[in-house]
């Protein structure tokens, strides 16, 4: 059963392509959209959710046109939290969470009614950061923030959640946590999340599939413990690199030209 499907997607922004993009995005698991720089992860995140047209091609969600979604029953279905770029305004933590609960606001009632604050509640103690609630949210770590932002996001209590770079600028103990939070998350709610990712040893331990994007074309989908290879590597990212097997997990050891070994 898959939750997403797209076919035939393509877009020109003129110094850049989509081209001929069909993906099967699985319900229920762990997705990682990988690739270099550039190749247009982030862009196909946007059509998927419906933020960009693309000039041709369909997606599909749990079987059904995403056209043929009105807002509403699109805004309850599937939701995409952007990367850690933007500044927000001064909120407390509770105040942002409670913005993933706008599409279900009804006329003349207020944001917060008790069914609400029980979501917010929730979502806030499976993140971790009940504690953090009455905090303003500028005064949180990058950690903290990222598990806020994703808070926020959950609380619009959709059946898909697309996190674009959701470990980006978070230390290596706090991307760990992060991710070790969305795996738990999913595994007990079936939640589909679909992240953006860099890292593909966190790829490899914590997502079920991989979609990888090369210059605006699919290049690759699998599990990612079967698509990691030392090719794979250099056919993607046009690098040499081993990959040595840690147990279950593998291990990217890159081939790095003229270096001495740090002396
Ligand atoms: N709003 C935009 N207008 C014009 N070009 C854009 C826009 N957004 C992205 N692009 C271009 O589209 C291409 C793909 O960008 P995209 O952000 O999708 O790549 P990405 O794989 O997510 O990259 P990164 O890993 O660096 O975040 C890039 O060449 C980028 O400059």
């Amino acid at each position: 059963m898959n939750a997403i499907e797209a076919s035939g997607i393509q877009l020109n922004r003129g110094h850049f392509r989509l081209e001929d993009i069909h993906i099967s995005v699985p319900a229920g698991q762990l997705t990682a959209i990988v690739g270099p720089n550039g190749s247009g992860k982030s862009t196909l995140l946007r059509i998927l959710v419906r933020l960009l047209q693309p000039d041709q091609g369909q997606v599909s969600v749990h079987g059904r046109p995403a056209a043929a979604y009105s807002l509403r029953e699109w805004s309850h279905t599937i939701t995409m939290l952007p990367q850690l770029k933007e500044s927000l305004p001064q909120l407390t933590v509770r105040e942002l969470v409670a913005y993933g609960r706008a599409p279900y606001k009804k006329r003349f009632q207020p944001l917060q009614g008790a069914e609400d604050r029980a979501i917010l509640d929730q979502v806030m103690q499976w993140t971790g950061i009940s504690m953090y609630a009455e905090r303003m949210f500028h005064t949180l770590s990058g950690g903290e923030q990222q598990r806020a932002r994703i808070a926020m996001a959950l609380a619009q209590q959709t059946d898909i959640v697309l996190l674009d770079e959701p470990t980006t600028f978070l230390d290596i103990a706090h991307q760990f946590e992060v991710m070790d939070m969305l795996h738990r998350i999913n595994r007990e709610t079936g939640l589909t999340i679909v992240m953006v990712l860099h890292d593909l040893q966190q790829a490899a331990a914590y997502c079920d599939y991989m979609i990888a994007l090369r210059q605006g074309r699919l290049a690759a989908c699998g599990h990612p413990l079967e698509l990691l290879t030392d090719d794979f590597i250099r056919d993607i990212y046009g690098m040499n690199a081993t990959i040595q097997f840690k147990g279950k997990y593998p291990v990217i050891l890159p081939e790095i030209p003229h270096h001495s070994g740090g002396n």
